[in-house]
């Protein structure tokens, strides 16, 4: 019941005992400060449990086994027939053990010879036994089915949520709180396992129950109720403990979040470096001892409170069992019932009293899966939200002219807009770049007109056509992207190229991805690989094989190449190439840019010089526009960086270079 194992209590006070000097610090330095809401998704639930009473528990039952019913059914139909058919059969074959012993005992207990007497009781104990292997066959078959529908309702609720969080709209990711929330719904979702298994462990009991007290209601009516009333301490005792585990794991779940991120970053191929230069090694340990130490102490105070509980639970129940066979014994002494029977009840009433045990472990077990659960029902209804619907219009499949016109655009969760109306065109057959300090849109605007973010206000249209009308997937379709951030597949090299349009693969074969490779210079990386274009690229395998920073992004311009789209979006796609790799995409990019609609966006000023147009960005606006004469010649932000870009290639201080339109212009005109 308790999640100790991972999780840990939360302590009132932040001092940790006997902490290791070094550590004496304050962690809201190490991790800035949180913001109470960003812990809430991971919580939500905890106090609710922490808050459960007996009443809350008994009118929550009914939903939470129509939850679990209704996830095996998904998953396994016929699993869960033969499940509960089990399970019934099993409990009928329970009873009938127990009423076998009753006439077991009847005939033991009768007046006569010995001999005679066992020859009376032999059916009986043939059926005792039989039942007994009856019994044991049909809980291994109950087994088998179980071990086979975990799985599948694992299967079933992580393949809905893996399918949402790939067609759910982009803009989603950016809001922390969708983030978090998905965290939590990963989680949860493997709590959907757990609730169809505590169902039906909670069925067995039931079964059990029903079996004993049936055998008990024939023995003598009394003795029920006074079984449930011996087993009510217990149940009382265990929800104080579950209770108890979750208010202190919803205290600690900072502590856990915290300890989460350092033995990740601790142990982080990509961390290794910079913990080794910066002799970062003890710091970061350190300041994990104080967090783990703080869970020890935590989980100690949680120990001793659980078997505090369980300690008097167990005195009580202990008494009132004193009073149920009291109880049997003054029936027996009456005469009101035989010995046997009272034989057969003890047996029942042990049979009960450990099902009742069980089946209230479970519930609260159950609960406690079920809110976790919640967690992922409330991504999947928020995601299903935020898919967007599919449009029947189309986009212009060959756009000749790409429009975005006083486009605003927000973030979530921030204040400041970063695009604050800016109207932009981009023709077939011309390159066009954006230009701009860092954080001034550019990306932003890219990402808007490549169809992943929709604006706030204002619009972007294809030939006239305004994308907030049509299909978004028939705009993807006709767009390739160089993204800043690309992704390192760890997939093979020719596969990494291949994902830029896999259905170009499966149609044209595998050799299709050669051409993009060698137009990228992405070819010369590839064929030096031990198994060339079939050598893996996923490094965090041991067959894995790395590449540099450049040669990674050859890969990822050769998959945008691959793509063969319309509408080019480069977005930085040399930040990390050599000089010569360089220059051949930029003639690359030049050359496609004249059947296609190419938007280059990059620091790198010396290859924009040729573009057809350049747009400046600054602070969410377009600040000038023009090709590189014009804005040369003109002061301003772009002639500012060129200027101070190019002063780096020739050896003259920037301020005494002149502007643009003069000689001097002319040597600036070629930084490299
Ligand atoms: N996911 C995000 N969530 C919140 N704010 C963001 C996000 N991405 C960018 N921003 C903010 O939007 C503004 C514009 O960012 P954008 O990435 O478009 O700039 P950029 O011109 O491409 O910068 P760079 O030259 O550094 O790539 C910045 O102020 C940035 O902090």
């Amino acid at each position: 019941m308790e999640r100790t194992s991972e999780n840990g209590p939360v302590p009132a006070q932040r001092k940790a005992p006997s902490a290791p000097p070094a550590a004496e610090h304050d962690p809201v330095l190490t991790y800035g400060k949180e913001d109470d809401d960003r812990v809430r998704p991971w919580s939500r639930h905890d106090r609710t449990m922490a808050e459960t009473g007996v009443r809350t528990l008994a009118r929550r039952l009914p939903g939470l086994l129509r939850l679990a019913w209704s996830l095996a059914w998904e998953a396994d139909r016929a699993g869960l027939v033969v499940m509960v058919v089990l399970r019934v059969f099993a409990g009928v074959v329970e009873a009938a053990g127990l009423l076998a012993v009753a006439g077991a005992l009847t005939a033991v207990l009768r007046d006569g010879p010995t001999p005679q007497r066992l020859r009376e009781a032999l059916p009986a104990l043939v059926l005792v036994v039989a039942a007994e292997v009856l019994r044991s066959g049909l809980a291994a078959a109950t087994n088998l089915v179980r071990v086979r529908l975990g799985p599948r309702v694992d299967r079933v609720c992580l393949v809905r949520l893996l399918d949402l969080a790939t067609r759910t709209s982009i803009m989603a990711f950016d809001d922390p709180r969708f983030v978090d929330d998905l965290d939590a719904a990963e989680r949860g979702a493997a709590s959907g396992r757990q609730l169809v298994d505590n169902a039906i462990e909670m069925l067995t009991s039931a079964v059990r129950i029903a079996a004993a007290g049936g055998v008990l209601g024939v023995l003598h009516p009394v003795l029920l109720p006074l079984l449930v009333l011996s087993i009510l301490p217990d149940g009382w005792a265990s929800l104080r403990s579950a209770r108890l585990a979750h208010a202190s794991w919803l205290g600690r779940l900072r502590q856990v979040r915290r300890q989460y991120m350092l033995r990740y970053h601790m142990t982080a191929r990509e961390c290794a470096a910079e913990i080794r230069s910066f002799g970062l090694g003890r710091f970061l340990l350190d300041e994990y001892t104080i967090l783990a130490r703080e869970q020890e102490a935590e989980q100690v105070r949680v120990g001793r409170g659980q078997a505090r509980y369980r300690l008097t639970g167990e005195a009580v129940s202990g008494l009132a069992l004193g009073v149920v066979y009291g109880t049997l014994i003054l029936l027996l002494n009456a005469g009101v019932m035989p010995l046997a029977a009272g034989g057969t009840a003890v047996l029942a009433i042990r049979t009960g009293r450990s099902a009742l045990a069980q089946a209230l472990t479970t519930l609260n077990t159950a609960y406690e899966n079920f809110l976790y659960f919640g967690e992922y029902r409330a991504w999947i209804a928020q995601a299903g939200g935020l898919v967007p619907a599919p449009r029947e219009q189309v986009a212009p499949a060959r756009p000749v002219v790409v429009r975005a016109e006083n486009v605003v655009y927000t973030y979530p969760r921030t204040d400041t807009p970063a695009l604050r109306g800016v109207t932009v065109e981009l023709r077939r057959g011309e390159v066009v770049a954006f230009v701009g300090v860092n954080g001034s849109g550019k990306s932003t605007l890219a990402k808007i007109l490549a169809g992943l973010y929709e604006p706030d206000t204002g619009t972007v249209s294809w030939d006239g056509v305004d994308l907030a009308g049509v299909d978004p997937d028939s705009v993807r379709e006709n767009i390739s992207v160089i993204p800043q951030d690309y992704t390192q597949w760890p997939m093979s090299a020719r596969l990494n190229i291949a994902v830029g349009r896999i259905s170009r693969l499966l149609a044209d074969g595998p050799d299709s991805v050669i051409p993009a490779a060698r137009a990228t210079e992405a070819a010369e990386v590839i064929e030096k690989l031990p198994h060339g274009y079939d050598t893996s690229l996923a490094r965090q395998y041991n067959s894995g094989h790395d590449l540099s920073g450049g040669q990674w992004q050859r890969i990822a311009c050769a998959r945008a190449v691959y793509r063969d789209a319309p509408v080019l979006i480069a977005d930085e796609p040399s930040a990390a190439l050599d000089a010569r790799a360089e220059q051949t995409l930029f003639t690359l990019i030049r050359e496609l840019g004249r059947d296609r609609t190419v938007l280059l966006i990059t620091h790198r000023l010396a290859s924009v010089r040729t573009a057809d147009r350049i747009y400046v960005l600054d602070g969410g606006l377009v600040a000038d526009q023009g090709n590189h004469a014009e804005l040369m010649s003109r002061p301003g932000i772009y002639r500012e960086l060129f200027t101070l870009q190019a002063s780096q290639y020739v050896d003259t201080d920037p301020a005494d270079a002149e502007p643009a339109g003069t000689d001097r212009g002319d040597v600036l005109d070629a930084p490299r």
